[in-house]
């Protein structure tokens, strides 16, 4: 090529449309190109005489500060290159961005001059569509984020909105350039489950979401993504999504899982949890025979205890002796209050024999108890049962739970105060399909 260089960096410059700037940093003298002017809205002629004055009144006071504190970096050689993102006033009083980039003229060998000198290029319209999104996503209910994936295990956020900091105290620059901060604030118990979203997506391609907990402030909260893939115009797959706090709507969800398993008044489980464990401990014993016991507790004459000491101290009675229970078996029984004066426990992995000491044991706690009426005299409390070991005769939960009240209703008519099981009692001889 036979142009001369000064031609072809002059070319380069005005197709950049890139203002450039030249300064003496000992003197400070300086050298503005028409473009730099036009940038601003002047002509080169309007703004002489050029001094290092005329970039300080006109850029922003606050940028300006930090620009000289880069350029003494620079100048210091902490930094290869001095960059800095500025505001600078335009002759209609408005500001425009200008991207601020420059380096220390050096000799062919190295020794520097007093010259810097470098480019003003107005990124006014990239850092207006940057505010429009952060405003946006100021207005947005969650956290937004972009990401994109290097490998199916790790991915690198591209963007993420500013209230990651309001929602889990991280600060988005630093997620984007570092993500396991994200990942690491993952509750232990969730990060393979979102460890297998962020997979799903990438093999999927297609939409993905998960729920997880993060530790924020040393608490935890339940939160939720959703993320989608695009193609970008370079045709890298980039995954937008949201982040929503759903702790609130998590609780709710546990305080009515909790509520719709548990007895109000006792605070055991309630018959349909009791009704569920029954069907999944026989499934387990009809598929693999694992055994399981089952003892049935009622308080005996519970009624008088109403009618002579009020219904309030009724309730404290059934309180009293679900506490007892609770206290007395092992965290693998579940024990439930099948509805009024009559509890059921059930023993996972136990045999019939050790399951009546158990009711045995139980009966005997809940009768040497003292109960107080109102005026606080004693009174006594005793409870009748029945004890069952799961068996191939026993064919549905219904004829378990048949069984046991036939059992209940023989340890009543025997006497009250006692627990009965199969062996002990004529039940086990010609059983009788109900209680009629
Ligand atoms: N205080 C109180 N009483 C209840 C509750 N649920 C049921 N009851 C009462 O428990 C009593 C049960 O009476 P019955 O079924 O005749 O049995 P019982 O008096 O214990 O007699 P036996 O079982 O034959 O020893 C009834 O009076 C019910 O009103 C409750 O949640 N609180």
């Amino acid at each position: 090529m036979n142009l001369s260089s000064e031609l072809r960096l002059q070319a380069i410059i005005d197709g950049t449309r890139a203002g450039t700037w030249e300064w003496n940093v000992k003197t400070g003298e300086v050298i503005f190109n028409e473009r730099w002017a036009t940038m601003l809205g002047y002509t080169l002629e309007e703004i002489q005489p050029l001094s290092i004055e005329t970039w300080n009144r006109a850029c922003h006071p606050d940028d300006l500060k930090r620009s000289y504190t880069l350029i003494r970096q620079h100048l210091d050689n902490e930094i290869p290159f001095y960059e800095c993102l500025c505001r600078v006033r335009r002759k209609d009083g408005g500001w425009c961005w200008i991207q601020d980039r420059g380096m220390l003229v050096r000799e062919p060998d190295g020794t520097p001059t007093d010259w810097m000198m470098g480019t003003h290029i107005d990124v006014s319209i990239e850092q207006e569509s940057r505010q429009h999104l952060d405003h946006l996503a100021a207005s947005v209910p969650g956290i937004l984020f972009s990401f994109e994936m290097v490998s199916p295990v790790a991915l690198r956020f591209t963007y993420v909105s500013e209230r990651s900091y309001s929602y889990f105290g991280l600060d988005c620059k630093a997620i984007e350039k570092d993500p396991c901060l994200f990942f690491d604030a993952i509750h232990p118990l969730d990060s393979a489950a979102v460890q297998a979203a962020v997979r799903g997506c990438y093999t999927s391609l297609s939409e993905g979401a998960c729920q997880f907990r993060m530790f924020v402030n040393g608490t935890e909260r339940w939160f939720r993504a959703v993320a989608c893939p695009i193609q970008d115009p370079l045709g890298k797959l980039v995954w937008h999504g949201m982040l929503t706090d759903i702790d609130d709507q998590k609780q709710l969800e546990n305080t009515l899982a909790y509520l719709s398993i548990t007895d109000e008044l006792t605070g055991l489980f309630n018959r349909r949890y009791l009704t569920q464990s029954l069907n999944d401990a026989m499934a387990l014993y009809q598929r693999y025979q694992t055994p399981f016991s089952l003892i049935s507790l009622d308080i005996d004459h519970f009624k008088q205890i109403n009618d002579s000491h009020g219904h309030l101290v009724g309730d404290r009675v059934l309180t009293k002796i679900s506490e007892l229970m609770k206290h007395r078996l092992r965290a693998t029984d579940i024990v439930g209050r099948m509805g009024g004066e009559e509890f059921l426990v059930l023993l996972p992995n136990t045999l019939g024999e050790e399951a009546g000491q158990v009711a045995e044991n139980l009966r005997l706690a809940i009768n040497q108890s003292e109960y107080l009426a109102e005026d606080n005299s004693p009174f006594a409390v005793s409870v009748s049962g029945g004890v069952l070991e799961m068996t191939e005769a026993i064919t549905s939960v219904e004829d378990l739970l048949r069984r046991s009240d036939r059992l209940l209703y023989e340890a009543k008519e025997g006497g009250r105060n006692r627990v009965l099981d199969e062996q002990t009692t004529s039940a086990n001889q010609g059983l009788p399909t109900s209680l009629e």
